[in-house]
């Protein structure tokens, strides 16, 4: 299995790298007795002005065949974090390979949000693209630490 962020911009270093970098890390430290694989970015950008289809190519080409594609968008579901954690360990013991997607500042073009398996959102207020890379990666770490039974997350 092979889970796997792919996003559109390049992330500068800065505190938002930092903490994706932190929890990435604390992701990988906990998963790994879940069966849970360390987490890898793909960073795509169109120097060419083609706005939201030409990232989408990109996009495309950087999504593993098969994997589960859930997409960020604020219109999507909005999961509790539990649920978020069930559904990557029903992934997980499918054995399928999962790929979040998030888009740059036009979003998502329609004919990628189509091919979702899912698409979540963060809450119905817009995020700057390099803030949801954070907010995913606590999620994420966080969804680990719930399957893992530890008291990290409290509610
Ligand atoms: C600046 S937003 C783009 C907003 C764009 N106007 C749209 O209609 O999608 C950049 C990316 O961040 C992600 N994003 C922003 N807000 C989000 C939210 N509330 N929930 C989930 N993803 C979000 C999406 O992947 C989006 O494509």
């Amino acid at each position: 299995m092979r889970i796997d962020i792919v996003a559109v911009g390049r992330l500068k270093k800065g505190p938002e790298a930092a903490m994706v970098a932190d929890y990435l890390d604390r992701f990988a430290k906990t998963g790994r007795s879940l069966g849970l694989p360390a987490i890898r970015i793909h960073e795509v950008e169109d120097k060419r002005g083609g706005g939201m289809l030409a990232e989408a190519e990109l996009l495309t080409r950087s999504i593993p065949d098969g994997a589960a594609v859930v997409m960020m968008d604020e219109r999507g579901d909005q999961p509790t974090s539990p649920d978020f954690a069930t559904r990557i360990a029903d992934w997980r013991d499918g054995a399928r390979d999962i790929c979040f997607v998030i888009g740059g500042a036009d979003g998502l073009d329609p004919s990628l949000r189509q091919r979702a398996d899912w698409q979540i959102s963060l809450g119905r207020m817009v995020w700057p693209h390099m803030l949801v890379r954070v907010m995913l990666a606590e999620q994420l770490y966080r969804a680990a630490t719930i399957l893992a039974g530890s008291p990290y997350h409290r509610a």
